[in-house]
């Protein structure tokens, strides 16, 4: 199995990133894992305790069944995958029956934190956007889609997103084999990845 592990900070566009280069490659050979279903069960806390969680700190995820869940699928094992919601800040009591696949990809903003997980990556790649870019994105996705207002994602912008970033995600870029440049759409850098994908699976 070959497992890439793509990081970078809220809203560079690695959920984009992903879906670019899954199209057109076989979905019974290529899965995905996002980091987000591994944030931790919070469902002993009331919504206004779980809103202040700080979801940019590596405490918040589950990294020891994020790896476990990995080395499941390398050994050939289906998992169940917890399935998020943003809405409620929490895990939903739904999961989902994950096959593994020769390519395993799995993003998130804090996935090359961890150095444990970070060994399990075949490639290590970071997206990278300006702050202010995803920014913008983030504004305009968290209410569209996340329930948000404009703010609660300024103030979370503020007080976590921001300091999180520079002090655990950031960081992370040394450790990337690959940096994609993604204030634009990057149809070269996906490309690319996709080739190293198409090798695997020839
Ligand atoms: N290169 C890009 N240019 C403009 N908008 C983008 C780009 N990449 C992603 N987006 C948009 O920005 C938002 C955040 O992207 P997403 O892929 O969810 O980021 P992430 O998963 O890194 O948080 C989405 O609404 C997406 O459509
Ligand atoms: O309950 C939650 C959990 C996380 N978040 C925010 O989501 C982003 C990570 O997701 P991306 O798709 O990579 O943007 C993180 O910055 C958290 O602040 C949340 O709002 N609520």
């Amino acid at each position: 199995m070959l497992i890439i592990g793509i990081g970078g900070g809220t809203g560079c566009g690695k959920t984009t990133v992903v879906r670019q280069i899954i199209n057109q490659l076989p979905p019974e050979e290529v899965g995905v894992i996002s980091q987000d279903s591994y944030y931790k069960d919070t469902s002993h806390m009331a919504y206004d305790e779980r809103v202040k969680i700080n979801f940019d700190h590596p405490r918040a995820i589950d990294f020891d069944l994020l790896i476990s869940h990995l080395k499941d699928l390398r050994g050939g094992n289906t998992i169940d995958q917890p399935v998020y919601s943003f809405v409620e800040h929490n895990r939903t009591k739904d999961t989902q029956l994950t096959h593994p696949r020769k390519v395993m990809i799995v993003e998130g903003i804090l996935i090359l934190t961890n150095p444990d997980l970070r060994d399990m990556f075949d490639i290590k790649i970071f997206v990278h956007a300006d702050s202010d870019e995803r920014l913008i994105r983030r504004v305009k996705r968290d209410i569209a889609e996340r329930g948000r207002d404009i703010d609660e994602v300024l103030d979370r912008y503020q007080s976590t997103l921001k300091p999180m970033h520079q002090q655990f995600i950031e960081p992370t870029k040394e450790f990337a084999d690959i940096i994609i440049p993604n204030n634009k759409y990057n149809t070269v850098a996906v490309d690319i990845v996709r080739t190293i994908i198409n090798e695997r699976l020839s």
